[in-house]
């Protein structure tokens, strides 16, 4: 439950809000003198706001256990609902087959990587492919791009959709023939932008809200089928003093995705920048705010250099196991690696 659901004034919410308390759940451990200070109320409004939140939870735990109970799922369900999840794929063969057929709808990718490695450029393919209609193989969706960094060209996107028009065109000319030719559709260029709904957020705060905002915002469109945030730790690197803030708004926007990608069945894709840290005498790829973001996303995939070859690496996920990929950035967007290909033809 959110704070802004329980019965506060306006101030005493924005406080809550402002100091990275956006659920009940971070509130659980606050002591009163602690709240107090933090706030920057008396303590005993300090009592009042926790006995709310007490009340709140009370009441959350009295509906959630309706909730456990209408929605229990057997494992067998589970296992059906896994086998015929739906994915959106990245237009790199070897990627999409190492990832089970690209990235998973209902679940939270991260992909982190150095500058330049291409995330920004996966991001884009994912916001364009993720439009390519049932009829060819694609889950005829819409997507969100939230863009933190200024990163998102547009001029780049038209370069992706116009590859992936053509790419539809071509499969069509070889696979729908007769009557049917006649009744699937291509898409074209300028559709593939109008189905990119575009956020640009220029603070941490305003990444809070726009991520509160999106359920309501997904609800009202409900055939987006991704969320990309590039990047989703870009605001939190830099003016944050008080890590315990940093580490609670994270994990509260964390669970808000998660919530998302389970409750309308989309992709939630956060992109990462990696850093190089110092370890054990080595020098070792670590994510961005690491240690406060590193539980919260359910896969995660990073990319990398091997020599002049981009590689892609699942480093963690509950039902893949690790592999690599290499592939390309290429005036078309990613596409599979060219030496991977002359590889197979050569076997
Ligand atoms: N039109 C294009 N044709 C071929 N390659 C391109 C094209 N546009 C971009 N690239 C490749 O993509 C790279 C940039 O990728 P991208 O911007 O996605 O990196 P990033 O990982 O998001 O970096 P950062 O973390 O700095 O945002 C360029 O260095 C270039 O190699």
């Amino acid at each position: 439950m959110e704070v802004l659901r329980l019965p506060l004034s306006a101030s005493q919410k924005g406080k809550l809000i402002s100091a990275g308390y956006t659920s009940i759940a971070s509130l659980s451990s606050a002591s009163p003198s602690h709240l107090a200070l933090e706030l920057k109320v008396s303590e005993t409004e300090a009592l009042e706001i926790l006995k709310s939140v007490s009340d709140g939870s009370r009441l959350q735990s009295t509906s959630s256990s309706f909730t456990i109970v209408d929605g229990a799922q057997s494992a067998w369900d589970m296992l059906q609902e896994e086998e015929t999840s739906i994915h959106i794929t990245t237009s790199c063969a070897d990627l999409d087959s190492i990832l089970g057929g690209g990235i998973s709808c209902k679940e939270v990718t991260e992909i982190g990587g150095v500058p330049g490695i291409g995330k920004t450029q996966l991001g884009i393919q994912l916001a364009v492919n993720v439009q390519i209609p049932y009829d060819y193989g694609g889950v005829g969706g819409k997507a969100i791009y939230i863009d933190t960094e200024g990163s998102f060209m547009v001029e780049r996107a038209l370069q992706i959709a116009e590859a992936c028009s053509a790419d539809m065109a071509e499969y069509s000319r070889l696979h729908h023939k007769g009557p049917q030719a006649c009744e699937v559709k291509t898409m074209q260029p300028k559709d593939f932008l109008e189905n990119i709904y575009y956020f640009r957020v220029c603070s941490y705060t305003e990444q809070i809200a726009l991520t509160n905002y999106l359920d309501k915002f997904i609800t009202e469109h409900k055939d987006v089928k991704v969320v990309i945030i590039d990047s989703i730790t870009f605001h939190f690197r830099q003016d944050f003093d008080d890590m315990a803030l940093r580490t609670r708004i994270l994990s509260g926007m964390a669970l808000n995705l998660m919530k998302l990608a389970r409750k309308f069945g989309l992709a939630v894709v956060v992109l990462n920048q990696v850093t190089t840290k110092y370890a054990d005498g080595q020098f070792h790829l670590a994510l961005a705010l690491g240690d406060s973001w590193s539980h919260s996303s359910t896969n995660r995939i990073i990319l990398h250099w091997n020599g002049n070859e981009r590689y892609a690496y699942i480093d963690k996920s509950p039902s893949l196991r690790s592999a690599s990929a290499p592939y390309s950035v290429t005036p078309k967007g990613i596409r599979t690696s060219d030496s991977n290909n002359k590889r197979i033809k050569h076997v």
